[in-house]
């Protein structure tokens, strides 16, 4: 071997060992940074995925132990990905308040089948614009016309409830406030009447049901989690066949919308445009203001709006119905706050149910404001947030390196001492107005904050608001299990997974 064929090769070695050693060295540095926070021990390649691997209400309940023994942040790894644990509202503002840090975390790559880059799974700029575009649907001027579709359905609510006002053992919630947040929010954000809660046998209903529970599952199962392992399994021949319900029903709305709305147009003159259409008050919903916002497809496309109007249905019908649900729980626990609720609307809105609500009338209801607060804060819609660290994040005398993923614990959060005095005890009056000035801004996070906070906050109040009036005015409500039995589950929402049990009696 002559001189350069052995200096060609001790360079090819020095190069493939400066490869080598560059990731590595990162890699050290990344754990070193990372093991600054304390955190449960964890094996090499599996972290801390054993410990988590019980039932789902252990794992929740694990999670929130750990909270307890190593702190408001800490540190755990699932398999190979290192994630940060927080509820201290100092660390989760620095998240939520930053305009860097909002790219979601790996987690919601599972939606992505079913909602595209709508609006919660989008990122960087092309988010930013959307969201722009999008926030004006949200404006206290449109929510007004849906005042008296949401009414129709809590109606609706209230008379599906009555076959069990003989039930004295208790029944499940959850499953009627799910057909009745999918009701108003089809006829809202879609304009489509479902009418599931008296008929659920429609297609798009049982398919939308099942994709989320799928959803739901592999959102706390580890190994379900990579698309190579899913596609191996049923549910993900599952998922497709709902997915494929789903994006038919949904293609068909807009193209019916569409061309309805193009008519309605072009038989109105502009004055009447609101007013009559074929003996009827063409309601507006947000997909026809997508569709005007769209320009012909030149802003929107129609697989854009489509992204848009199914994001809208994952997005707000399980929350709003587990947040009607926990309503239900905590009022039943409480026939005090029912009874002060039934006085605020007496002297406020006395002639409820005469189809003369406002948006201000609504808002002037502040007890039952109060109390909607409170039950978010006890029992958060979507117990946990994630975001994804692209640029190094210092909190605290910590570094947080990219590649982590921000995991905020909103339950324990919201039920931390540090921000909450007697943080178990359910207490609307935390929420006086006088009280909210000595609370951080980013303890109390239902809908989360910042700059991807929940565009359809206001809607969902209404709308809770609506619903919780209309089912007490008919019904005193009984809750059955103290928390302990219910089986707490953060799953994509907040479940109980031995249900959300109550009893109705009616009012006389
Ligand atoms: C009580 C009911 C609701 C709760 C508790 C709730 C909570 C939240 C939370 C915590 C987020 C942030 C999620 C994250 O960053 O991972 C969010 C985002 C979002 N929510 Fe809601 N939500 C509710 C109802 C609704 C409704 C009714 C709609 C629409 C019809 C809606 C549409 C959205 C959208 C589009 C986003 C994404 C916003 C963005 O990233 O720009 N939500 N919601």
């Amino acid at each position: 071997m002559d001189n350069s064929t052995l200096i060609l090769i001790c360079i090819a070695i020095a190069l493939i060992a400066i490869a080598l050693i560059g990731p590595v060295v990162r890699r050290r540095e990344f754990i070193a940074s990372f093991r600054s926070f304390a955190g449960p021990p964890s094996l090499p390649l599996f972290g801390n995925a054993l410990q988590l691997n019980g039932s789902p209400s252990d794992f929740f309940r694990l999670l929130l132990e750990w909270h307890s023994k190593f702190g408001d942040t800490y540190q755990l790894w699932i398999g190979l990905r290192p994630f940060i644990a927080m509820a201290d509202a100092d660390h989760i503002q620095q998240i939520l308040k930053s305009s860097v840090h909002i790219d979601k975390n790996l987690e919601y790559n599972l939606l992505l089948p079913f909602i595209g880059t709508g609006l919660v799974t989008n990122s960087g700029p092309q988010w930013f614009k959307r969201r722009k575009l999008l926030t004006p649907t949200f404006h206290f001027n449109i929510l007004e016309d849906f005042i008296p579709l949401i009414e129709k359905q809590c109606k609706t609510l209230v008379k599906v409830l009555r076959k069990e006002l003989n039930n004295v053992t208790g029944f499940d919630i959850k499953p009627y406030a799910k057909l009745a947040a999918l009701d108003t929010i089809g006829i809202t954000a879609m304009g489509c009447e479902f009418n599931s809660q008296e008929n659920s046998q429609l297609e798009y209903v049982k398919a939308l049901d099942e994709l989320t529970a799928i959803m739901q599952k592999r959102f706390i199962t580890p190994w379900l989690k990579p698309n190579f392992l899913f596609n191996l399994t049923s549910l993900s021949k599952r998922q497709n066949a709902c997915i494929d319900v789903i994006h038919t029903f949904t293609k068909k709305v807009i193209k019916d919308r569409k061309d309805n709305y193009k008519l309605f147009n072009n038989q109105m003159s502009d004055a009447n445009k609101n007013e009559i259409h074929h003996g009827k008050k063409y309601n507006k919903a947000l997909l026809d203001l997508l569709l005007e916002l769209s320009d012909d497809g030149k802003i929107l496309s129609d697989k854009d709006i489509q992204e848009e109007v199914d994001t809208f249905m994952f997005a707000g019908v399980d929350t709003s119905s587990v947040t009607l649900s926990w309503m239900m729980y905590v009022l039943g626990k409480h026939p005090e706050a029912q009874d002060r609720i039934l006085e605020e609307l007496d002297e406020k809105i006395p002639n409820f149910g005469d189809g003369k609500l406002s948006v201000q009338i609504l808002h002037s209801l502040d007890y039952l404001d109060r109390t909607i607060k409170e039950v978010l804060r006890l029992y958060p819609s979507v117990p946990f947030i994630g975001r994804q660290i692209y640029e190094p994040l210092t909190i605290g005398d910590h570094t947080i390196l990219p590649g982590t993923s921000i995991f905020i614990n909103v339950f324990a959060l919201h039920r931390n001492e540090k921000h909450f005095e007697n943080p178990e005890k359910f207490d609307p009056d935390r929420f006086l107005k006088e009280k909210r000035n000595d609370q951080h801004p980013f303890s109390f996070i239902p809908f989360s904050a910042g700059p991807r906070n929940c565009i359809g906050q206001k809607f969902a109040i209404l709308m809770i608001k609506i619903a919780v009036a209309t089912v007490l005015k008919s019904y005193r409500v009984k809750s059955i299990d103290p928390e302990d039995k219910l089986g707490l589950v953060g799953e994509i929402v907040l479940n109980a997974h031995n249900g959300i049990n109550v009893t109705l009696e009616e009012r006389t």
